[in-house]
C-alpha cells in the first residue's frame, strides 16, 4: 500500500537569516573598508558560502524593471520562445523539463527540473577571433523579436551587475590573502551568464521533485535578487537544508565551483535548490559573473601547502563550463532522465 502522499514543500525545514554584508563603506571608498570587508567575506566564504549584500548600488528601480522584463518574456507564446531555443552555444530559451543535475553529489536526481529559462551571456564583438572561428559559447545572443525592450533591459541589468562584480575583485583577492589586483588579468573579458527563469506553479510536489535540483553554481560569483515567491533552499556546512531569510533590498551573493576549485575548496560552492511554487508562478534572475572563458585557474598560492596539496588540475573556465553544461542540460544529448522520459 502506498503511504499517504506528503507534499515535499511541507517537510520540516528551518528558516535561517543569511549573513548580511554591508558594501556601503567599501563602495564609497572609506579608509580601511577593503580590509574590513575582506575579513567578513573570508569568514562567510570559508563556512556557509552564501551571503547577501546591502548598499550594493543596484537600484530598486532596475531590479523592478528586470523583474517586469522577466515576466514579459515568459508571457510570450511558446512558439515565440521556441524560435530562439537554446543552442550548443548555451544561449537562448530552455523549455521546462530540459535540465537535470547528473553530476550532483548532494542528491540523486531522477526527475527533470520544471524550471524554464532564457539564457543570455556576454555578447562578444562580431569580429572577435573566437566568434569568427565559431568556437563554442562565443556565438551572439538570441533575442525575442516580439519584445524589443527585453534586450535593452537585460543588457542594462547585466552590465550593472557585472560592474559590481568587477568592483568586488579586490575583496575576493584580499579575502584570499592575495594582492588586491590578483584577479584582474583573469577578468579581461568577463564571461557573464544570465538565467532569466520561470518556475511554474505546481499543485503537488513529490519527494525529489524540483523546480531546480540541488546544485552549486558553475563559475566565480553569483548575484541573485531574492524572488518574490518562496522556493530557494540552501545546504549549510553541516548538511542541513534551510530556507534563507534575506532582508528587504538585499541581493544574494554566492561562490561558484570554478572559484571553489581554484581555492582548493577553501571557499565553499554552496549547494542550493528550488522547490516549485504552489499558488503563483515564480520568477527569478540569477546573474553569474565569471572570468574570461580562456582564463586558466591553477590552485591559488594561498590555498595550498605541503600538507594541503592541490586537489584539482589546472583548467580553463571554457573547459570546466563545457563539462558542467554537458552534464546538466539535455540538449547536449549526453544525459537523460529515464524515469521521467516515460512521463514527459
Ligand atoms: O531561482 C533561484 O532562486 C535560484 C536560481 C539558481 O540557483 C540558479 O539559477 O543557479
Ligand atoms: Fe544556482
Amino acid at each position: 500500500m502506498n503511504s499517504p502522499a506528503i507534499d515535499a514543500r511541507d517537510a520540516e525545514m528551518p528558516r535561517r537569516a543569511l549573513p548580511v554584508i554591508d558594501l556601503g563603506p567599501y563602495l564609497r571608498g572609506d579608509p580601511g573598508a577593503l580590509e574590513q570587508l575582506s575579513a567578513e567575506w573570508r569568514e562567510v566564504c570559508e563556512k556557509l558560502g552564501f551571503l547577501c549584500v546591502i548598499n550594493h548600488g543596484i537600484s530598486d528601480a532596475l531590479i523592478a524593471e528586470m523583474e517586469a522584463a522577466t515576466r514579459a518574456f515568459h508571457a510570450l507564446d511558446d512558439e515565440e520562445k521556441l524560435k530562439i531555443k537554446v543552442t550548443d552555444h548555451q544561449r537562448g530559451y530552455v523549455p521546462s523539463r530540459a535540465t537535470i543535475l547528473k553530476h550532483s553529489s548532494y542528491e540523486t536526481h531522477t526527475k527533470l527540473d520544471s524550471v524554464e529559462c532564457m539564457v543570455v551571456a556576454t555578447d562578444y564583438a562580431e569580429d572577435h577571433p573566437e566568434v569568427l572561428a565559431g568556437k563554442q559559447f562565443y556565438s551572439r545572443n538570441r533575442w525575442p523579436e516580439k519584445l524589443p525592450s527585453f534586450q535593452t533591459t537585460v543588457e542594462k541589468y547585466m552590465s550593472t551587475v557585472q560592474s559590481l562584480g568587477l568592483k568586488l575583485l579586490p575583496v575576493w583577492a584580499k579575502s584570499l590573502e592575495l594582492p588586491e589586483n590578483f584577479f584582474l588579468p583573469y577578468f579581461e573579458e568577463p564571461y557573464s551568464y544570465f538565467r532569466i527563469a520561470k518556475y511554474p506553479k505546481t499543485a503537488f510536489v513529490e519527494h525529489q521533485e524540483f523546480g531546480l535540483g540541488a546544485h552549486a553554481d558553475t563559475g566565480f560569483m553569483t548575484f541573485l535578487p531574492p524572488a518574490l515567491e518562496q522556493g530557494l533552499q540552501v545546504l549549510d556546512e553541516h548538511s542541513q537544508w534551510f530556507w534563507p531569510v534575506v532582508p528587504e533590498g538585499a541581493i544574494i551573493v554566492n561562490t561558484g565551483l570554478f572559484l571553489s576549485r581554484w581555492t582548493n575548496n577553501r571557499f565553499r560552492a554552496t549547494p542550493h535548490r528550488v522547490l516549485p511554487p504552489k499558488n503563483n508562478d515564480r520568477y527569478s534572475f540569477a546573474c553569474f559573473i565569471n572570468t574570461s572563458l580562456d582564463a586558466v585557474a591553477s590552485c591559488l598560492p594561498t590555498c595550498q601547502s605541503t600538507d594541503n596539496p592541490p586537489l584539482y588540475p589546472e583548467q580553463s573556465y571554457w573547459s570546466y563550463f563545457q563539462w558542467y553544461m554537458k552534464n546538466t542540460y539535455t540538449h547536449y544529448g549526453s544525459i537523460t532522465a529515464p524515469e521521467d522520459e516515460a512521463a514527459a
